[in-house]
């Protein structure tokens, strides 16, 4: 028998939040994605802007949760050192760094000019 929808749906959200519970990096990507659809709503970002932002925090939430994925299966099948365990896990944070890589240069071409406007209006009114 298929299992139903909701089942589906569970064992997904059942892996994100084991992934957020365990994982520093986890937690760390969810709050910087948190502060930039803040920032993006603060800042009323284009509606182009908005498809680059969750692009980018869509790929890296992603790749962090394949590479909790990988460094399960690697603990699980390989527990004591071995040179491919190695490659498995450093491969799979590096998909991790290259996806934050892309996030940052998002976030900078996106926020950068409106947050410098921002921060100067800000200035001008606390120095009247
Ligand atoms: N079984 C293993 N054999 C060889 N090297 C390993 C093995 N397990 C881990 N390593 C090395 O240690 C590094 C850190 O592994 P670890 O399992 O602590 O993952 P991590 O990247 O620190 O993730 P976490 O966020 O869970 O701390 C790996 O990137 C790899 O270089």
């Amino acid at each position: 028998m298929k299992r139903p929808w909701s089942d589906t749906f569970r064992v997904a959200f059942a892996g994100i939040a084991y992934a957020i519970r365990t994982q520093r990096n986890m937690r760390v990507h969810a709050a910087m994605s948190v502060l930039a659809l803040l920032l993006g709503a603060v800042l009323q970002i284009s509606t182009s802007d908005w498809l680059w932002l969750g692009l980018a925090i869509t790929i890296v939430i992603s790749a962090e949760l394949l590479n909790t994925a990988v460094e399960s299966v690697v603990d699980l099948v390989m527990p004591k050192p071995h040179p491919l365990a190695k490659v498995a896990k450093d491969t799979a944070a590096g998909a991790v760094l290259v996806t934050a890589v892309f996030a940052v240069i998002v976030g900078v071409a996106i926020f950068f000019e409106p947050g410098m406007k921002l921060l100067g209006a800000i200035l001008r009114v606390m120095h009247g």
